[in-house]
C-alpha cells in the first residue's frame, strides 16, 4: 500500500510515493529559485516521500539547450541548499537527476556515441572521443559529489528515454568499434563506469537511483534479455533503486499521453523487479491511489512514481492518507499545461491546477471582505470559478440552465482517450459540496439577480459554429455536440469539416474504442508485438479550408499521435478546400480551383465555436459583472484557459 514505509540502507522513506523527475522551467537562473523552492516545498508538505528534481546536466555539452541548467559548482550547491532544506523541513527526501542529453541536446556542440542524428533534432552530434567519455564519467561523479554537499539524499542517473547513456546501450545509436561499442558488455560500459565513479565519490548513505530503459520502443534497441543483464550488472555496480524508463523521445508510440491506459507500463517494472533485488519504481500514467495500490499489492513494483499527478495536486498523498481521496485533483494526461509548455520554453504548469509551479505567483488568499457571488454556467470555467471563490471565503451560488453540471466536460469525456475528464468533473462536484456552494440547476439568469449579488461571474461557455453550406433538403449536416451526445444517426461515409482539436477528437470518437484495455492499446501501437490492422466500416474525410499540415496547432507532444490515429484509420485528409454544396450525390468541394464531389452521406461541422454571451452583453459595462472562458472569447477556448481565467477572476474578487 502507498502508505507503507520503505527502509533503504540508511534512509527511510515515509511512504511509497515518489515525485518523478520534472523539468519545470524554474531550474534556470537565480531569479526563479524561490519559486522552485515553493514548488518542491508544497509537494513535500503534501506528504510525498521522495522528490526527484528535473534533469541537470553534469557538464556543458550535456545540456538539453544552451540555457538549460547544469549542476557542478559551489554556486549550484549554495542555490540548491534552499531546495533540499525546504523538502527536509517537511520530512521528505529529495534526489537530483543527472541527465546528459547526448544527441537530443538542442545545440551544435552535442555529442553521442556515434555521429547519428536524432530524427527530432536538427543538430547532428559529434562522436564522443575516448577522452570525452572519460571526462563525462568524471563529471557525473563530480556532480553527484556536489549534490551530496547540497544536501541531496541521492542522485538519479538518467539512463533512459534516448539520452546519452541510453544511446550507448542501444545498437541503434552505438556503432562504435572501441571498448564502448559492439558487444553488450561494451555498450553498457559507460553506464557501469558512471555508477561506479559516483559510488566512489559519495558516502554510503547517499542513494543512487538509475532510470533504466526497459522498453526503448525503437528499432535496434536493447532486447529484454539485454535489459535484464544491464540491470543486474548495474545493481552490482552500486545502484540502490531502479526507476523504469519507457520509450525514447523519438519513438512513435504514445507513452504518457491521455490515450495511454493508466498503468499501461506496469509490466515493464514487474520485469525489472524480477531480475534485481533492490527496490523498483513503476512509472507513467499512474494517476490514482487505486492504480498505485494495485501495482504495489500485486508486487509489480516497490515504489510509485507520479510526476504530472503531483503537478495536478501537490497534496495527493495527504488527501489519500486522510481518507479524502475524492478531494484529489487527478491528472488527466493531457500534457497541455505541462510538457507542451516545456516544449515551447514556457514554465510547466497544469491544466487542472494553474497554481502548479506558480505557487508564489498566483496565491489564493482568504478574502478580507466575504461577498455574495453568483456564477452563471456550470461548465469548466464556472465550476472552477465557484470552487476558487468559495475557497477564498465568498458565499457562492452557481446556476445553470441545464439539469446537469459539466458543460463541455460532458462532451470531452465521451472522446476515447479523454475519459479522465470524468475525474475532473467528479472532483469539482465534490468540491462544490465540500465548500458549501449553493448549486441551482435548471435555473436561468434573470435581470433581478443583478441586484441580489455583489459580483456576478458569467461563464456561459460556447456553442458550435454552424456550417454555412448549401444543402437544400439534405439535413445530414450535424454539429459535433449532437454527434457526441448520440442524438443523430450517422452514415458510412462522413466528411468532418475542420482540422483542429475538435476535428481530431471526432476522428477518435468515430473510429476508436472507448476505454481501451492495456492489451488493446499495446496491439494498436505494436508494443512488443505486431500492430493489428484496423477494420473500419466507415470512410472518414477530414477537410480544412487552410493549407498546411493537419492539426498544426495541436500540442507538440500529442499532435503527432492524433495524426497517427487518423492515418491508422485511413482518414482521407484534404486541405485548401472550399465547401460548395451537399446533396444526395455527396459533398461538392473545390480544391485548387478544381471541383470534385466526395461521396459522403454525412457532414459533421467541427469548425469552431461561438460565445454564449447574449445574457452578458447588456451588462458588459457593469463593474460587478465579470466574464470568463468561452463566453469571453470563443476562439481557441479549452479547459486550460477556462480554469486559468477562473483562478484569476477569483483572485481579483
Ligand atoms: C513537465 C515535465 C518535465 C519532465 N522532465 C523530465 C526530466 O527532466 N527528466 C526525466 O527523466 N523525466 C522527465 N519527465 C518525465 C516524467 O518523469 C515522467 O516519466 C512522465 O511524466 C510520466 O509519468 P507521469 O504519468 O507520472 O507524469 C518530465 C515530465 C513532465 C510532465
Ligand atoms: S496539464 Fe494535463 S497532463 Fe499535465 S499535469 Fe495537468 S492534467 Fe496532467
Amino acid at each position: 500500500m502507498l502508505e507503507q514505509q520503505l527502509q533503504l540502507k540508511h534512509t527511510q522513506l515515509r511512504n511509497r510515493l515518489v515525485m518523478g523527475s520534472m523539468h519545470t522551467g524554474l531550474e534556470e537562473g537565480w531569479h526563479n529559485r524561490k519559486r522552485l523552492r515553493a514548488f518542491y516545498e508544497a509537494r513535500a508538505k503534501g506528504g510525498t516521500a521522495m522528490l526527484i528534481t528535473g534533469g541537470y546536466s553534469p557538464n556543458l555539452r550535456g545540456k538539453l539547450t544552451p540555457i538549460s541548467s547544469s549542476f557542478n559548482s559551489y554556486y549550484d550547491v549554495f542555490k540548491h541548499r534552499a531546495y533540499t532544506d525546504a523538502v527536509h523541513k517537511h520530512g521528505g527526501k529529495i534526489c537530483l537527476q543527472l541527465l546528459h542529453a547526448g544527441r537530443y541536446a538542442y545545440h551544435p556542440f552535442n555529442q553521442a556515441p556515434s555521429a547519428i542524428q536524432a530524427p527530432i533534432n536538427p543538430y547532428k552530434p559529434k562522436e564522443m572521443s575516448l577522452s570525452s567519455i572519460k571526462k563525462t564519467i568524471k563529471d557525473f561523479a563530480h556532480s553527484a559529489y556536489m549534490a551530496e554537499k547540497a544536501g541531496y539524499d541521492g542522485v538519479e542517473v538518467m539512463g533512459s528515454e534516448g539520452y546519452l547513456i541510453n544511446e550507448f546501450m542501444a545498437p541503434h545509436t552505438n556503432k562504435r568499434k572501441d571498448e564502448f561499442g559492439g558487444s553488450l558488455e561494451n555498450r553498457m560500459r559507460l553506464a557501469l563506469e558512471i555508477v561506479k565513479a559516483v559510488r566512489a565519490k559519495v558516502s554510503d548513505k547517499f542513494l543512487i537511483i538509475f532510470r533504466l530503459s526497459v522498453m526503448d520502443l525503437i528499432p535496434d534497441g536493447s532486447t529484454p534479455d539485454e535489459v535484464a543483464i544491464q540491470a543486474s550488472e548495474l545493481e552490482k555496480a552500486g545502484v540502490d533503486i531502479f526507476n523504469t524508463g519507457i520509450g525514447w523521445h523519438e519513438a512513435r508510440v504514445p507513452t504518457i499521453a491521455s490515450m495511454v491506459p493508466p498503468g499501461a507500463f506496469k509490466e515493464a517494472s514487474k520485469r525489472l523487479k524480477s531480475v534485481v533485488s533492490v527496490p523498483v519504481i513503476a512509472v507513467n500514467r499512474i494517476n490514482t491511489p487505486d492504480i498505485a495500490n494495485d501495482i504495489l499489492n500485486a508486487g509489480e513494483a516497490d515504489l510509485i512514481s507520479m510526476a504530472r499527478p503531483l503537478l495536478a495536486d501537490p497534496e495527493f498523498f495527504n488527501k489519500y492518507q486522510n481518507d479524502q481521496t475524492k478531494q484529489i485533483n487527478i491528472c488527466i494526461g493531457c500534457n497541455q499545461g505541462c510538457l507542451d509548455h516545456v516544449f515551447k520554453n514556457k514554465r510547466a504548469t497544469c491544466l487542472v491546477n494553474p497554481q502548479a509551479a506558480f505557487e508564489l505567483d498566483y496565491p489564493l488568499d482568504k478574502a478580507t471582505n466575504s461577498k455574495n457571488v453568483l456564477v452563471v454556467g456550470a461548465g469548466p470555467a464556472g465550476l472552477s470559478a465557484s470552487c476558487y471563490l468559495a475557497q477564498k471565503g465568498h458565499k457562492v451560488t452557481l446556476i445553470d440552465q441545464k439539469a446537469q453540471m459539466g458543460g463541455q466536460f460532458n462532451l470531452a469525456m465521451q472522446i476515447p482517450g479523454k475519459e479522465d475528464f470524468n475525474h475532473t468533473l467528479a472532483y469539482f462536484i465534490n468540491e462544490l459540496e465540500r465548500l458549501d456552494v449553493a448549486v441551482k440547476l435548471e435555473t436561468s439568469y434573470n435581470e433581478s439577480m443583478l441586484t441580489q449579488y455583489d459580483d456576478i461571474v458569467f461563464a456561459t461557455g460556447v456553442r458550435p459554429r454552424e456550417a454555412s453550406i448549401k444543402c437544400g433538403d439534405n439535413k445530414r449536416v450535424f454539429a459535433y455536440d449532437e454527434v457526441i451526445r448520440g442524438e443523430v444517426e450517422l452514415g458510412n461515409s462522413i466528411a468532418i469539416l475542420g482540422a483542429g482539436g475538435i476535428g481530431f477528437d471526432m476522428v477518435a470518437f468515430l473510429s476508436e474504442h472507448k476505454s481501451q484495455t492495456i492489451d488493446e492499446f499495446k496491439t494498436q501501437w505494436g508494443i512488443e508485438c505486431e500492430p493489428k490492422p484496423h477494420k473500419d466500416e466507415r470512410q472518414l474525410y477530414m477537410l480544412k479550408r487552410s493549407s498546411g499540415r493537419f492539426g498544426s496547432e495541436l500540442g507538440k507532444t500529442t499532435g503527432w499521435i492524433h495524426r497517427q490515429v487518423a492515418k491508422q484509420h485511413g482518414v482521407k485528409q484534404i486541405a485548401d478546400c472550399q465547401y460548395q454544396s451537399f446533396d444526395s450525390n455527396g459533398l461538392t468541394i473545390t480544391v485548387g480551383g478544381e471541383t470534385q464531389v466526395l461521396p459522403v452521406d454525412t457532414v459533421i461541422a467541427c469548425i469552431g465555436q461561438v460565445s454564449n454571451d447574449e445574457v452578458v452583453k447588456p451588462h458588459a459595462e457593469n463593474a460587478k459583472v465579470h466574464v470568463i472562458g468561452g463566453a469571453k472569447l470563443a476562439a481557441a477556448i479549452d479547459a486550460k484557459r477556462a480554469i486559468f481565467e477562473a483562478l484569476q477572476i477569483a483572485r481579483s474578487i
